[in-house]
């Protein structure tokens, strides 16, 4: 049987719907690439916080399987809804890359103490992180795939850009890496570094099975389903400052999660640990609420009174 594998067209998506296909074909299946193009590759002039982000990487994919067209759909964890339609599921979830953001520069010299330094990015949350913990820096706007802000890059509109060290990894830009920003302060987003696979709801069970466990990675597994538990229960979606790290320590689950405002001035965090990852979804969920109860629920109300 040949199994369809809806993805974005980028480089990186496919790279991703690549490494999904050798681990289907490791186990007996053949496949089929099917790229889309999708409302965030279409709309390129304004930030995903504008464009009001849900689903923008990822309904085109949906879609497809609500037809019937693919089997599975390929995505980056980070940018897949904290909640999925009842006809969708959330079938595996690939073993996850290191999950720190890292900075890119073509200047060897680079440093980020340097005063007055612009750094490239599009993230809400980097952006607050960077107003926090490196306040003499700017930030500018950098959207696009990769390569679209690499080459913005080459052409000075930076002197860095802020981007997770998975896509860099998997593209080949090691080189251009020069810092590796500590998950204790620059925590990532909820899923960066993992690869979701999803499949219709009412997809064959047993094939359900046979798919699952050639894709998915138990461990990752839990520290998504802790990470996205916190994420649902933050009620802000993907343009909200906040982030959630869960990670394994032997068998007990630590999760660290927050909320950060835009300006970095206001910081509420969190880290809390379950003794199994039976109990992921819970921790996340207590992780989230602690957070808005000790501040975030303001730090949240003022995010949404600056965009009107
Ligand atoms: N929202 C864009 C996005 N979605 C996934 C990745 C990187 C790869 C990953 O975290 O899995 C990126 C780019 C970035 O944040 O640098």
């Amino acid at each position: 049987m040949i199994i369809r594998l809806a993805t974005r067209g980028s480089r990186l998506a496919l790279w991703q719907t690549e490494h999904v296909a050798q681990l289907l074909h490791n186990a007996g299946f053949a496949t089929e690439i099917v790229p889309m193009q999708t409302t965030g590759d279409a709309v390129q002039d304004r930030s995903l916080a504008k464009i009001g982000a849900k689903g923008v990487f990822t309904e085109e994919l949906e879609e497809s399987l609500r037809r019937g067209e693919t089997h599975l759909a390929v995505h980056s964890a980070k940018d897949v809804q904290s909640s999925i339609p009842r006809e969708l599921e959330l079938l595996a979830f690939l073993e996850r890359e290191q999950v720190n953001d890292v900075v890119l520069s073509y200047n060897e010299q680079f440093s980020l103490d340097k005063p007055g330094i612009v750094l490239g990015t599009s993230s809400t949350r980097r952006k607050a992180q960077l107003r926090r913990f490196y306040p003499y820096a700017d930030t500018a706007e950098a959207r696009g795939n990769l390569q679209t802000r690499l080459r913005k890059l080459e052409e000075g509109q930076y002197d860095a850009l802020v981007l997770a060290y998975a896509g860099v990894h998997r593209m080949g830009y090691d080189h251009l890496v020069r810092a590796v920003l500590p998950t204790d302060q620059f925590v990532p987003a909820t899923g960066q570094g993992s690869i979701a696979v999803e499949c219709a709801a009412n997809l064959d069970g047993a094939l359900k099975n046979q798919l699952k466990a050639a894709l998915d990675h138990p461990a990752t597994h839990a520290c998504l389903l802790a990470e996205r538990a916190f994420l649902h229960t933050m009620e802000g979606g993907c343009s909200i400052p906040s982030f959630a790290l869960a990670t394994l320590e032997g068998d007990a689950l630590r999760l660290h999660g927050g909320l950060i405002s835009l300006d970095g001035e206001e910081y509420v965090e969190e880290i809390q640990r379950v003794d199994s990852a039976a109990e992921a979804y819970a921790l996340g969920v207590a992780v989230a609420e602690s957070v808005l109860a000790r501040g975030g629920r303001e730090i949240l109300a003022s995010i949404r009174e600056h965009r009107g």
